[in-house]
């Protein structure tokens, strides 16, 4: 079967993690044109051996697209997808972006146009990612299959029915590499404020982040048991951890940092 004919808006951080993942997975690309008027951007997405051009009016008019990626930010969206409303009723158009509901791309688009928002996240540029998908009405099975094989470029991909629940999904995996990366930074610092030299402060920090994201993953056990297993009776991790859940509190931190994370999802609705 022929690769079905793409169009990427916007080739920044997330745009560029799916181009490579489509490549990487066999679609060739001289199925994929990009649309980026930033440098390097462009360039870089150039070098991949794609078309990229700087507006949408210099899209080959000859390769109708069977998807459109929106990966611009949410507060551009408007502007930079209304020029592909043409395009609605064939193509699925299939968006990234925090915050911007079904509802906002019916009014750019109609109600019949068929509309996946997604919110994937950024280990997606090395394939461990995880994306979840939410359909409209207008969304048919061919759609589906289509969203979901270029969605798994990045990773997993789980469907949700549901629309509300976007923001609380954005909140926990959207945003939620960098609260593991802040672990990350202030692990290392903490080691070099205990004296560890920079460079294996940062090794340990690194190390010990992925083992456990990986251990995770791989024993499928209860994060709460693997904790247990690191904390012996009256040990060393058993006095960090009463730190963490009295002074610092930080699962009450996360609670908030969440919440808060939903609530500006909620604001960028548009
Ligand atoms: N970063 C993340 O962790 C995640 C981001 N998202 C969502 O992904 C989307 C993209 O984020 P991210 O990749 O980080 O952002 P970037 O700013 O890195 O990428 C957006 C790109 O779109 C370009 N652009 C601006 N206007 C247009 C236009 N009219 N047509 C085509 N391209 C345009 C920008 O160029 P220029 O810079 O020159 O303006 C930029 O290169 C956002 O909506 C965000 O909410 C979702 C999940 C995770
Ligand atoms: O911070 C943001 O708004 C984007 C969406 C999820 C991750 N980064």
């Amino acid at each position: 079967m022929a690769d079905p004919n793409l169009v990427l808006v916007g080739c920044g951080n997330m745009g560029v993690a799916l181009l490579r993942g489509w490549l990487h997975r066999g679609i060739a690309a001289d199925a994929i044109q990009v649309v980026e008027p930033g440098e390097p951007q462009a360039t870089r997405a150039r070098d991949l051996g794609v078309r990229v051009v700087e507006s949408a009016d210099a899209l080959d008019p000859g390769r109708a697209p069977d998807a459109i990626v929106l990966a611009v930010k949410p507060q551009v969206m408007e502007a930079a997808a209304s020029a592909y409303a043409g395009h609605a009723g064939r193509a699925v158009f299939l968006s990234i972006a925090a915050g911007r509901t079904i509802a906002s791309f019916e009014k750019l688009f109609g109600a019949a146009a068929a509309i996946v928002r997604t919110m994937p996240n950024t280990p997606g540029a090395i394939g461990r990612g995880i994306t979840v998908a939410c359909p409209n009405a207008a969304v048919t099975d061919a759609h589906r299959i289509l969203c979901d094989g270029l969605l798994q470029a990045m990773g997993e991909v789980a469907w949700l029915e549901d629309e509300a629940l976007m923001d609380a999904v954005t909140a926990v995996s959207g945003s939620g590499p960098a609260y593991v990366f802040l672990l990350a930074e202030s692990m290392r610092d903490a080691g070099i404020a205990a004296g560890l030299p920079e460079d294996l402060a940062d090794r340990l920090a690194r190390h010990t982040v992925a083992g456990a994201g990986a251990l995770i993953l791989e024993s499928g056990e209860d994060p709460a048991r693997l904790r247990e297993q690191v904390t012996s009776p009256g040990g060393t991790t058993a006095a960090a951890l009463e730190v963490l859940r009295s002074e610092g509190a930080m699962p009450d931190l996360l609670r908030d940092a969440i919440a808060a994370s939903a609530r500006r999802s909620r604001e960028l609705a548009g």
